[in-house]
């Protein structure tokens, strides 16, 4: 197997650090684990890593797991992440910081990190993903109406979704901000903005807005650990996601065919990084996602260039454990572009397993009409970053194109790209009106 190195802390060539205090990744600070003074109602990771254990995934073993677990064909090294338990609310207190310093190791070292469910949030996932199995059993016939001209919510079939050019067979429902015909945005023809044709009597509309909405306070929650991790002003990072893009793709992967759950006739989804900030995925105890930590020299960057299909083949894959009442939480694009790749955005794939796999993935995302752009000075514990000299001199990323872009690369044949495109409405991206969110919101846009 070819040996990889981790990152850790390492500094990358365009980083520049001031007061360069740099502590081994693994090797958790006392902070992260210090109290606020004389907080009772500060929050601590509920399994730390402790230097004295390490974390397997770290270990570089290869293991076979039994059948029923990691899906037949796949070797990967089976994932111990790093567990916390999110406060209801940010503060900035000293637990605040010590919690988002961690949470910022792990996901510099795993790629991703898992937080434990709430009786509540339970409730919630278990109600959506009982909504999710009664709509994958409704006839095809009644799933292939769910679909909308305007925006990409509803359903995808089996083999109808494209990662670099191969078939995905996973069987999807997406859920995307359900604007009536008459909001404005849908009048005046915004790519990607429309109704979400929701299935009639299952009550799946109502499970996934209740799961959605909690999903997206604990998505504001995790940003502001980061904010307070990175030593950022509340809002650094939260002033985005006013009246964000925020949407859920509900998953239903069938069992794998005589492929191994590989190749074009079996594979789950194709190794890709998503596109927003945060996933907060949920998934059943079937188990068929793998994700690939921060390797030294493997620079991505899926908002010029598609990453979609990198190294899907390759070893270092880590895999997920399904692993009960957990969330996990992987990182997205413009998260990476925000910190000039100090957070990097997660590479991921899914097999398909010998059973049939439920997962709900929550993306949680800057608002459509954002343009991010890369902070320039944070800290991370003792460690200082400033990008001033090194920042790229462009304009930023619009959000919205960039969501868009990829909706259209992996639904090409959707009425959705047909109508976008014949209507010519992709040019709208680049206008004012559609690439400044209020300035109320954001400044500096
Ligand atoms: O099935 C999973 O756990 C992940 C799904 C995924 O990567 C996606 O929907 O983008
Ligand atoms: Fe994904």
């Amino acid at each position: 197997m070819r040996s990889l190195t981790r990152p850790g802390l390492a500094r990358s060539a365009s980083y520049q650090f001031k007061n360069v205090t740099v502590a081994l990744a693994r090797n958790m600070s006392t902070e992260a684990v210090a109290t606020s003074p004389g907080s009772a109602v500060c929050h601590l990771p509920t399994s730390m890593p402790a230097s004295a254990a390490p974390n397997p995934s770290l270990s570089g073993t290869v293991v076979k797991v039994q059948k029923g677990n990691m899906p037949p064909g796949f070797r990967a090294t089976v994932g111990n992440f790093d567990t916390f338990e999110l406060p209801q609310h940010v503060t900035g207190c000293a637990g605040d910081v010590a919690m988002g310093r961690a949470i910022i190791q792990a996901w510099r070292r795993d790629g991703i990190l898992q937080f434990t469910m709430t009786p509540e949030q339970k409730r919630l996932r278990d109600a959506a993903f009982s909504a999710s199995k009664r709509f994958f059993k409704l006839p095809y016939q009644e799933k292939a109406r769910c679909v909308d001209d305007q925006s990409y919510a509803g359903y995808i079939a089996s083999g109808e979704e494209i990662t670099d050019g191969v078939a995905d067979y996973s069987e999807i429902f997406t859920v995307t901000k359900d604007l009536p015909l008459e909001d404005q945005r849908v009048q005046a023809g915004w790519p990607c903005h429309g109704p979400c044709p929701w299935p009639t009597r299952i009550g799946m509309k109502n499970a996934m807005k209740a799961y959605m909405d909690e999903l997206a306070r604990c998505g504001e929650v995790l940003l502001g650990l980061t904010e307070a991790g990175l030593g950022l002003e509340p809002g650094a990072l939260t002033k985005y996601t006013a009246d964000g893009w925020h949407h859920s793709r509900v998953l239903r992967f069938p069992a794998r065919h005589q492929t191994n759950g590989k190749g074009k006739e079996g594979r789950g989804i194709g190794s890709h990084t998503d596109y927003g900030l945060l996933v907060i995925s949920a998934q059943d105890n079937v188990g068929g996602l793998f994700v690939r930590p921060p390797y030294q020299g493997e620079d991505y960057a899926n908002w010029k260039s598609s990453a979609a299909g990198m190294k899907e083949n390759d070893e270092g894959w880590v895999y997920v454990p399904p692993q009960d009442d957990c969330f996990t939480v992987i990182l997205g694009d413009m998260m990476q572009y925000l910190t000039n790749s100090f957070l990097k955005s997660t590479p991921h794939k899914v097999g398909l397993n010998n059973a049939e796999r439920y997962t709900i993935a929550y993306f949680h995302e800057p608002n459509f009409q954002a343009v991010v752009k890369p902070i320039e000075d944070f800290s991370n514990g003792d460690q200082s970053v400033s990008f001033h000299e090194d920042a790229e001199q462009d304009n930023g990323v619009h959000y919205g194109t960039h969501f868009t872009n990829m909706f259209m690369r992996n639904y090409p044949d959707r009425i959705t790209t047909k109508r976008l495109i014949e209507e010519n409405r992709y040019p709208l991206l680049a206008t004012k009106e559609l690439c400044t969110m209020d300035a109320n919101r954001v400044e500096e846009l």
